[in-house]
């Protein structure tokens, strides 16, 4: 064994998550070695990478027990290694979709930088907090971190408000100010604007060599078709099944790591070319159930707009954040609503299903009819509209996650009046509604997995999937995707891609990079209060 200060190494381990008799390993090969060394910048790469984060952050018992051990820890450390796993979950999961925008808040709500902080909890009630911890904050490196994640006008925002984009980088700075011995960022650029992502991007590259921290090895965990960024010392490329691939210094594996990004692109075009019609089941079956299936321009020309925003303002507390917005969207037509972090796409959403508290406003104008308390309910509005957003999927996973499987998961797209409500209806439902949903799961590859496995003990990727297929079902006139598909493999992503292109309802998409937005024909884009811009997106 080597003599090299390392901070952690893996030597001959087989992993497992349970002890029970006959459980299989998480991997069914030993991992022979592998080690990190102060210094070193890893990226974890492949669609195994999740399995190996959590490898790494010690979630596993390894066998023989000292085959996976933590050596060069800080001076200050105690004798555990202090890990940290950063997995960008977005917002904070809240009680109920509109929780997120309201006024009054909770009694337990805190302020970003109580959030940052992590040492107190406490009731808005009462004006003390109780300390959880008696961990010494280095108030430099607070600053410092605000600073570059871009937090400082936001320190005193309720972290429950906090826009997705806005969290993650609360997430990250919390972690940080832990000072751990190891970081484990998993997909740090999700959700991101370009912008975000270039100053993430280059706080993790100079982290080592900053002033007021020691600093810690950084590992970052990323898909196939993201592009590793330049600071990246080492590659260690791991499938989900067989872990690892390949292991090494960049320089010396780049040959290698562009074979395996060409490899998978044509794995991906080959199951492209095979995914027209899966299990019998084809893109015309799916999509036949829309009522606005078949309806030709003629047709579609002749309705009202589905929304209307006819001068649409929303502020917090006096600070705009949408003012004066004029916006009309056709029955059909497919939008991609664009806007850096907190520019206000997730309140515009929020607006059109009805979870905000400002959303009974007559300058919405659906189908025609102007909105007004009284006249339309929160119940009419969502009957018409489904969503896959990372709120709900924050939701689901706390409420119903350990509840129901895949199959339950998906029917509960059913209930006509919410997105909201994840009571079991599967057994209620008529047997064409259970047609539908068997066609569904049949032609997204759950069929296999739809009764035997729990929504939480799904991949990210495969929870996207299952809450865009349960968006899907109830045949919404109006489709809204907010950052659906941020997370999900490329092979399922394009499937879901595939079908929207043809699907006869409308959408609105958000989503940060190219490669995660469905084709869309028009776009809003969110500059600031006042300030937006509504075009055609031309093919290339
Ligand atoms: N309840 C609230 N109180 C105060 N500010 C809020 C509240 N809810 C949202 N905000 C702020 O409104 C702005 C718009 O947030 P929103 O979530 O709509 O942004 P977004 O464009 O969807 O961002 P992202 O791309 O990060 O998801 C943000 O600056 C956010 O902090």
């Amino acid at each position: 064994m080597s003599s090299k200060k390392f901070v952690v190494r893996i030597a001959d381990a087989l992993f497992k998550s349970s002890l029970a008799k006959n459980y299989p390993p998480v991997y069914p090969q030993r991992i022979k070695h592998f080690e990190i060394l102060p210094n070193e910048k890893w990226v974890i790469w492949g669609p195994g990478k999740a399995k190996f984060l959590n490898v790494l952050s010690n979630k596993y018992i390894c066998e023989p027990p000292l085959s996976l051990t933590f050596g060069f820890l800080k001076n200050n450390s105690y004798i555990l290694p202090r890990i940290e796993q950063v997995a960008f979950k977005g917002v904070l999961p809240t009680a109920h979709l509109s929780a997120r925008y309201e006024f009054f808040k909770d009694d337990y709500d805190q302020t970003c930088k109580q959030f940052i902080f992590d040492k107190a909890s406490g009731s808005n009630a009462v004006s003390y907090k109780v300390e959880t911890n008696n961990r010494t904050i280095n108030m430099d490196l607070y600053d410092v971190v605000i600073k570059n994640l871009r937090l400082t006008s936001l320190q005193d925002r309720w972290v429950m408000g906090l826009s997705n984009g806005q969290m993650r980088r609360a997430r990250l700075a919390r972690s940080i100010l832990k000072e751990p011995d190891l970081l484990l960022i998993d997909d740090p650029f999700l959700g991101l604007d370009p912008s975000a992502t270039t100053t993430i991007s280059q706080f993790l590259a100079n982290f080592e060599s900053m002033a007021v921290s020691s600093g810690c090895p950084i590992v970052i965990g990323l898909r196939y078709q993201d592009s590793i960024p330049k600071w990246c010392t080492h590659v260690c490329c791991v499938d989900e099944e067989k872990g690892i691939l390949f292991q090494g210094p960049i320089q010396k594996l780049q040959n290698k790591i562009d074979e395996t990004r060409s490899w998978a692109q044509k794995e991906l075009q080959e199951s492209k070319i095979n995914s027209s019609s899966k299990g019998n089941v084809s893109i015309y079956d799916l999509l036949s159930v829309h009522p606005m299936f078949g309806k030709g321009d003629h047709e579609t020309i002749k309705m009202p707009h589905v929304i209307e925003l006819d001068g649409l303002s929303v502020s917090y507390k006096g600070e705009a954040i949408l003012r004066s917005l004029h916006w009309k969207v056709q029955p059909g037509s497919k939008w991609h609503i664009r806007g850096d972090n907190g520019s206000g796409k997730s309140t515009l959403l929020s607006l059109l299903t009805a979870e905000h508290p400002q959303s009974w406003n007559s300058k919405v104008i659906e189908n025609g009819v102007p909105r007004r308390t009284g006249r339309t309910n929160y119940f009419d509005i969502n009957s018409k509209i489904s969503l896959s957003s990372p709120e709900l999927h924050a939701i689901f996973l706390k409420n119903a996650g350990r509840r129901l499987n895949v199959r339950e998961s998906v029917a509960t797209g059913y209930w006509e009046a919410s997105s909201n409500n994840f009571l079991p209806i599967w057994k209620s439902l008529d047997k064409n509604a259970q047609k539908i949903i068997n066609m569904y799961l049949r032609y997204f590859n759950l069929d296999q997995i739809a009764d035997n496995v729990l929504f939480e003990q799904l991949t990210v990727s495969d929870q996207k999937l299952v809450l865009f297929v349960r968006s899907l079902i109830k045949m919404p006139q109006i489709l809204i995707l907010d950052e659906a598909f941020s997370g999900m493999e490329v092979e399922p992503m394009m499937r879901c891609h595939e079908l929207l292109e043809q699907w006869p309802g409308t959408v609105l998409v958000v989503a940060h990079v190219a490669e995660e937005t469905p084709k869309c024909d028009h776009y809003l884009r969110l500059i600031s209060p006042g300030d937006y811009e509504i075009g055609d997106i031309k093919e290339n």
